[in-house]
């Protein structure tokens, strides 16, 4: 396998945008990722992500600008894929071949496989190899380019929202298998559009809207962004809960009935939980919203 220079940034756009016809899928997107980080790209649905990727990939030509995969441009396909490998988000597997055939298969295009590390993967994926391709849900085709891309080791995996098919128990897997990765230097590029998965997985965190990099920041940084609405219908009305407007975390406490009470709230829930536990609650939903509501709480509207 080429050795990437060790200088060189695992992933590198100058000035990248990408516009198809009238849509400016991505817009003057300047961005480093150094060697041995695992980034997340995080972004709501058609932000740009894929179609950053896809630049990156060389599998798109860029309208404005430039992207390096360690120090070969991305248009070098050949250079820069011998140091990646890339679980796209919507998994085409060959459906006449087994499994493994198409991990084999998938072994050849990369950057050399640890099949012994493979074999390991398959048991902790509960994936069976043995099975047709075609017989795969959705949620194994995405195992299996999981399999082959951890199984690499590719100095770079470049991984399109690669968990939207595994169920929570798999989630927990694939972020081990990210720590493990990290733990021998590979880079990961991860691409999200949920909150919590790149709190959990990733180290800094690109947050993309449409088409531009709004910024780049640490986990602590984008802790602020999270919170929960809280909703709490009462069985008698509590005027005293009035109170909540000045606990810390909370902000926008609406009263849309005299029973019913919203409420958004940030930081530890333990005040709120506390002060609701002295009225007569009858029903109390919690629910973390969308990405695109949180971004449009904190940066706005859109660029465009
Ligand atoms: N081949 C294409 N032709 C025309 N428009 C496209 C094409 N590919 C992407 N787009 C548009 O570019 C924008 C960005 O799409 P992209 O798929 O990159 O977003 P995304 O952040 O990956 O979203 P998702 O999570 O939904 O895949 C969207 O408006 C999308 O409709």
């Amino acid at each position: 396998m080429a050795v990437p220079s060790p200088s060189a940034p695992a992933v590198r756009t100058e000035g990248l945008g990408k516009r198809f016809g009238p849509t400016e899928a991505v817009v003057d997107l300047s961005l480093t990722v150094p060697p041995g980080e695992v980034f997340g790209f995080l972004g709501p649905n058609g932000a740009g992500k894929s179609t950053t990727i896809r630049l990156l990939l060389g599998l798109l030509r860029p309208t404005t600008g430039s992207a390096w995969v360690f120090d070969a441009p991305a248009g070098e396909v050949a250079r820069a894929h011998r140091r990646l490998a890339y679980v796209p988000a919507d998994v085409s597997l060959w459906p006449s071949l087994t499994g493994r055939e198409c991990l084999d298969l998938l072994a050849g295009v990369g950057p050399g496989t640890d099949l012994a590390y493979r074999d390991q993967l398959l048991e902790r994926f509960a994936l069976d190899p043995d099975r047709r391709a075609r017989t795969y849900s959705s949620g194994n085709r995405q195992k299996v380019a999981l399999v082959a891309a951890f199984a690499t080791r590719a100095p770079l995996l470049v991984l399109d929202e690669p968990t939207s098919g595994l169920d929570p128990l798999m989630e927990r897997e694939f972020r081990a298998c990210i720590a493990e990765a990290a733990e021998r230097g590979q880079t990961v590029f991860l691409s999200s559009h949920q909150l919590a998965e790149v709190e959990l997985a990733c180290s800094r965190v690109g947050i993309i809207r449409e088409g531009r990099l709004v910024e780049v920041t640490g986990l602590a940084e984008l802790r602020r962004l999270r919170r929960a609405e809280v909703v709490a219908d009462l069985s008698t009305p509590a005027p005293e809960l009035q109170r909540l407007a000045a606990l810390p975390g909370v902000s926008d406490l609406r009263w849309p009935t005299p029973v019913r009470l919203e409420l958004s709230l940030t930081g530890p829930p333990g005040p709120v939980l506390r002060a609701l536990a002295d009225a007569d609650v009858a029903h109390l939903e919690m629910r973390e919203p969308s990405l695109e509501e949180i971004f449009l709480d904190y940066y706005g509207q859109g660029p465009a």
